[in-house]
C-alpha cells in the first residue's frame, strides 16, 4: 500500500473466508489476493482503533499456512508472546470483533481463552511458548495423542529470552517430540534484535552461514529454512515437511515487520510496532500526542548522564517505549540493550553495580515479574546501588491483564532494603529520580504510569518528608495517596470539605518502606484511607495498616486499590473510575470508611 494511496474499504474474499475450513478449502493461488486484504483490513482496523500494526502485517501468510497445514483439535497452534494474533483471529472467525478493538468488553489485543477455543494461552509476556509447546506435546504423548503437533509461533526477538532457550535445550534433547517452532524472523525486536543469537539468524538468513549445522541443529533439533515467509507454496511445503517429521524441529521464516504496509516498512524505529489512533494512510497520529511520564523520564535520564559518568543505563529491547533511546543517542558507551532478557538485565545491571557504576533498569511495571528473583537475590542481598524505573504501572488500559501494572509495588514490598518511589507529577519524577541515583546504600525503584503529564501538584507543606497537598489541619481524615492518584485524592478532599469533611491529602513520595512519619500522621487522625493503583492486598494501604497494629496507631486504615484479580483490558480513566479510584469513588469511600470508625467508636465506648 502506498502513503499516497487511499485506504482500502473493501475485502470480499476476506469476508467469505469465515473459517479455517473456508481457508483450506481456498485454492492457493487465491492466498496472495487473500493476504492483500487481510493486509488492508488489518491496516484500516488497527489505526482506526489502536494496536500492533507492524508485527501483524509481517505474519499474514505465515499464519495462513500454518493453519492450512495444522489443524485443530488434533494440533495446537501457540503464538508467543501473541501481539502477532490478529490475523489468526481474523482466520478463527473474529474480523467482526475488529470493530471493537481493545476497547472494553470488545476483542482483546492478544490471544483470549474466553474469545475462541482456538486460543490456547494468552500470556503475552514474551519467550513462553516454547515451553507450553514442550508441556502439551509430552501431555499429548503420556495420553497417546500421538498424532498431534504442536506449533509454537516465536519472534526472533522472543528467541533471545532465557526461558526460550532453557526450552530449545529441553526440546532439543527430548526423543520424537513433535514440536513444531516456526521461526519469524523479521530481524527484529522493536528495534533490530541484539546478540550473538541475531547475528547467528542473520547469518542463516543471508546464506553467510550453513544452514546445515547451525544452533538449532546442535541443539538436537531439526532445522528447514530459511524460507520466504512471504510465499505460500514454500511455507506450506516446508510447515508440511516439518509436521510428518514428528520430532522437535524449527521452520526458519523470514519476513518483512510491516510488510505491505510503506510507513511502516519505512518506520526505521521500530517498524510501528504498536501505534495509537493514527491516519490510516500516512500511519501518523491524528491528534496531537500529548507530553507523557516516559518522555520526562527520558529527558531528566540524559541530564543525569550529563553530570555523572558513573550512571548507566540497562534495557531488554526496549530502549524506545521505555524513553532510553535519548540516553543511548546521548551516551553511546554507557547503554546497554541486552534484548528481551528481564533477568540477565537485572543480574548484569548487578554486576555493574558491583564494579561502581550506578545502572538504570529500565522496563515495564509487569515486566519487572521476571526478574524477581535476581532483584532479591543478586541486587538486594548485596545491596547494591541499582535503581528500576517501572513505567507502565499502575492500570495500564487496553492491553489488558498481562499489561496491567499492579504487583510491582507487591512485589517490591517483600524486598530488603528497597526503597520505592511514586511520583505523583513529573515535577516529583524528577527529583525523585535525582535522589534515586543518589541513594548508594542499596536498590530503588520509582514507578509511573502509561498517561499523559498533568499539571503539577505542588504541595502546601511537607512535614519529615511527607508533602502534604491539601490540608484541613483537623484529625478527622487523612487520605495518604500514591503517585499520579494524588490528583484524584485532591479532587475527593474538596468533594468532602463540600460535605464538611476535614481532609487531609498526604503524599509520602518514598511509599515503601512506609516511612515512620507517616505512621505518626496516620496516628494524629481518626480515618485514614490510601489510595493505590496497586493490588489492594498487599501494597503501601496493607503495609501501614500491619504497622499501625503492631505499633498500636489508634488509626483505622482503611485500602482503596485493584482487586486481587486479573482486570480486563479497556480505558485507563474507566478501570479506575470502576476500581473506584477517580474522585468520587475515594468519596464514597471516605464516607463508608467515616461511618465504620463512628461505629466502632461506638462500639468501644459502649462495652
Ligand atoms: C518479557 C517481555 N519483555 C518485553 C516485552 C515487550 N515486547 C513485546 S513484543 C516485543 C518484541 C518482540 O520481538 P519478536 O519476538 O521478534 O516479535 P516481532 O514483534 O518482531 O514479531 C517486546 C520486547 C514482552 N512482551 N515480554
Ligand atoms: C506486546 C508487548 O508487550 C508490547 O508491544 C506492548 O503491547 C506495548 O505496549 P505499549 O504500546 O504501551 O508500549
Ligand atoms: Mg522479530
Amino acid at each position: 500500500m502506498s502513503s499516497a494511496a487511499q485506504p482500502c474499504t473493501d475485502w470480499p474474499l476476506l469476508q467469505a473466508v469465515s473459517s479455517l475450513a473456508d481457508l483450506r478449502h481456498l485454492p492457493i493461488e487465491r492466498l496472495p489476493e487473500l493476504a492483500a486484504q487481510i493486509r488492508a483490513f488489518l491496516v484500516a482496523k488497527v489505526t482506526a482503533h489502536g494496536g500492533h500494526l507492524g508485527p501483524n502485517l509481517g505474519v499474514v501468510e505465515l499464519t495462513m499456512a500454518v493453519h492450512r497445514v495444522f489443524d485443530r483439535p488434533e494440533d495446537t497452534v501457540l503464538f508467543d508472546t501473541g501481539h502477532q494474533s490478529y490475523v489468526h483471529k481474523v482466520l478463527t472467525g473474529r474480523a467482526g470483533g475488529f470493530d471493537r478493538l481493545r476497547e472494553a468488553g470488545g476483542l482483546s489485543g492478544y490471544p483470549s481463552r474466553g474469545e475462541s477455543g482456538h486460543d490456547v494461552i494468552e500470556n503475552s509476556h514474551a519467550s513462553t511458548a516454547l515451553s507450553y509447546a514442550d508441556g502439551l506435546a509430552k501431555a499429548q504423548r503420556l495420553r497417546n495423542r500421538t498424532a498431534g503437533r504442536v506449533v509454537a509461533v516465536v519472534g526472533d526477538g522472543a528467541l533471545t529470552g532465557g526461558l526460550a532457550l532453557e526450552a530449545l535445550n529441553n526440546l532439543g534433547h527430548t526423543p520424537q517430540l513433535p514440536v513444531v517452532v516456526v521461526l519469524n524472523d523479521n530481524g527484529r525486536s522493536y528495534a533490530p534484535t541484539v546478540g550473538g543469537l541475531a547475528a547467528h539468524l542473520t547469518a542463516l538468513r543471508t546464506g553467510r552461514s550453513d544452514p546445515a549445522h547451525n544452533v538449532f541443529t546442535e541443539l538436537g533439533l531439526a532445522y528447514l529454512g530459511p524460507v520466504d515467509g512471504h510465499d505460500v507454496v514454500a511455507l506450506e511445503n516446508a510447515l508440511r515437511r516439518a509436521r510428518d517429521l514428528g520430532t522437535a524441529v524449527v521452520v526458519h521464516t523470514v519476513t518483512v515487520k510491516g510488510k505491505g504496509c510503506e510507513p511502516a516498512e519505512q518506520d526505521a524505529a521500530d517498524r510501528l510496532h504498536a501505534v495509537g489512533i493514527v491516519d490510516p494512510v500516512t500511519c501518523r497520529p491524528t491528534a496531537p500526542v500529548p507530553r507523557s511520564w516516559t518522555s520526562v523520564f527520558s529527558e531528566a535520564l540524559v541530564e543525569i548522564g550529563r553530570e555523572r559518568q558513573d550512571v548507566v543505563a540497562v534495557t531488554a529491547a526496549m530502549a524506545g517505549p521505555t524513553g532510553l533511546a535519548a540516553f543511548a543517542e546521548a551516551h553511546p558507551q554507557r547503554m546497554f540493550d541486552v534484548g528481551i532478557a528481564e533477568q540477565h538485565a537485572v543480574a548484569s545491571a548487578a554486576g555493574l553495580a558491583l564494579a561502581g557504576m550506578h545502572p538504570v533498569v529500565a522496563v515495564y511495571a509487569t515486566f519487572l515479574g521476571r526478574a524477581i528473583d535476581q532483584v532479591l537475590m543478586d541486587v538486594a542481598l548485596h545491596r547494591l546501588p541499582v535503581t528500576f524505573v517501572l513505567d507502565r504501572a499502575g492500570v495500564t488500559g487496553p492491553d489488558g491483564p498481562s499489561h496491567h501494572g499492579m504487583w510491582d509495588a507487591s512485589l517490591l514490598s517483600v524486598v530488603p532494603g528497597l526503597r520505592l518511589a511514586v511520583p505523583r507529577d513529573t515535577v516529583t519524577l524528577r527529583s525523585l529520580l535525582r535522589e534515586a541515583v543518589a541513594w548508594d546504600r542499596g536498590p530503588t525503584a520509582l514507578r509511573f504510569p502509561k498517561a499523559s503529564a498533568d499539571p503539577p501538584l505542588p504541595a502546601v507543606a511537607t512535614e519529615d518528608g511527607i508533602d502534604v497537598l491539601t490540608s484541613s489541619g483537623g484529625p478527622d481524615v487523612l487520605l495518604v495517596s500514591f503517585g499520579p492518584l494524588a490528583g484524584e485524592c485532591v479532587r475527593a478532599a474538596a468533594m468532602l470539605e463540600r460535605r464538611g469533611v476535614g481532609v487531609t491529602v498526604a503524599d509520602p513520595r518514598w511509599a515503601l518502606p512506609v516511612p515512620p512519619a507517616l505512621v505518626e500522621l496516620a496516628g494524629r487522625h481518626q480515618t485514614v484511607v490510601t489510595v493505590e493503583d496497586n493490588s489492594r492486598t498487599s501494597g503501601l494501604g496493607a503495609a501501614l495498616a500491619q504497622l499501625c497494629a503492631d505499633r498500636k496507631v489508634p488509626a483505622a486504615v482503611h485500602t482503596l486499590g485493584l482487586p486481587r484479580r486479573f482486570l480486563p483490558h479497556g480505558s485507563r480513566a474507566d478501570l479506575l473510575t470502576w476500581a473506584g479510584l477517580d474522585a468520587a469513588g475515594i468519596t464514597r469511600a471516605v464516607v463508608r470508611a467515616r461511618q465504620r470508625t463512628f461505629l466502632s467508636l461506638r462500639d468501644e465506648s459502649l462495652s
